[in-house]
């Protein structure tokens, strides 16, 4: 019997959809504001789950405090108040969408979560663009 637990966590963080070896007016075509030069920032709410067996001692899939303080000290330290396109390394050359951004979150995490169980992110952008990704 399979059974997922949650931790939801934020983070604000500044970006711009940017190709270089696109001219203007193909960057803004494509990313549109989301191409301002001068970044804008968005507050993102994250969910990771993690699915697996109940534990028959603890009754836990997974203790939720250590999952909290590895959000905080892998994802939120990384992430929180930077500006992902010149602060954060995994954006130096790879665009911090919110399907990128998932993703790196989930690489961070992945290697700390027993690999018995299985791990999803899913991250919003705004209150109504979301993506998910589970590897
Ligand atoms: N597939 C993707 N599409 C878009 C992404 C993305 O990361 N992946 N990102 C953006 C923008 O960065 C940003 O999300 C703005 O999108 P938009 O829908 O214009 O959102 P609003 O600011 O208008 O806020 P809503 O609350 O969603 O209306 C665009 N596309
Ligand atoms: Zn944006």
């Amino acid at each position: 019997m399979k059974v997922k637990v949650s931790r939801k966590a934020t983070f604000n963080a500044a970006h711009r959809l940017h190709r270089p070896d696109w001219d203007d007016a193909k960057n803004q075509a494509v990313f549109g504001k989301c191409n301002n030069p001068r970044f804008h920032g968005h507050n993102y709410d994250l969910i990771v789950s993690v699915t697996g067996e109940i534990d028959q001692e603890t009754g836990f899939v997974m203790d939720l405090k250590v999952l909290k303080e590895l959000i905080q000290e892998h994802v939120e330290e990384a992430l929180d108040h930077k500006n992902l396109n010149t602060d954060v390394p995994e954006f130096q050359d790879l665009n911090p969408t919110a399907e990128n951004i998932a993703v790196v979150i989930w690489n961070k995490l992945r290697p700390l979560i027993d690999n018995q169980k299985e791990l999803e992110v899913v991250l919003y952008e705004t209150p109504r663009n979301f993506v998910t990704y589970s590897g």
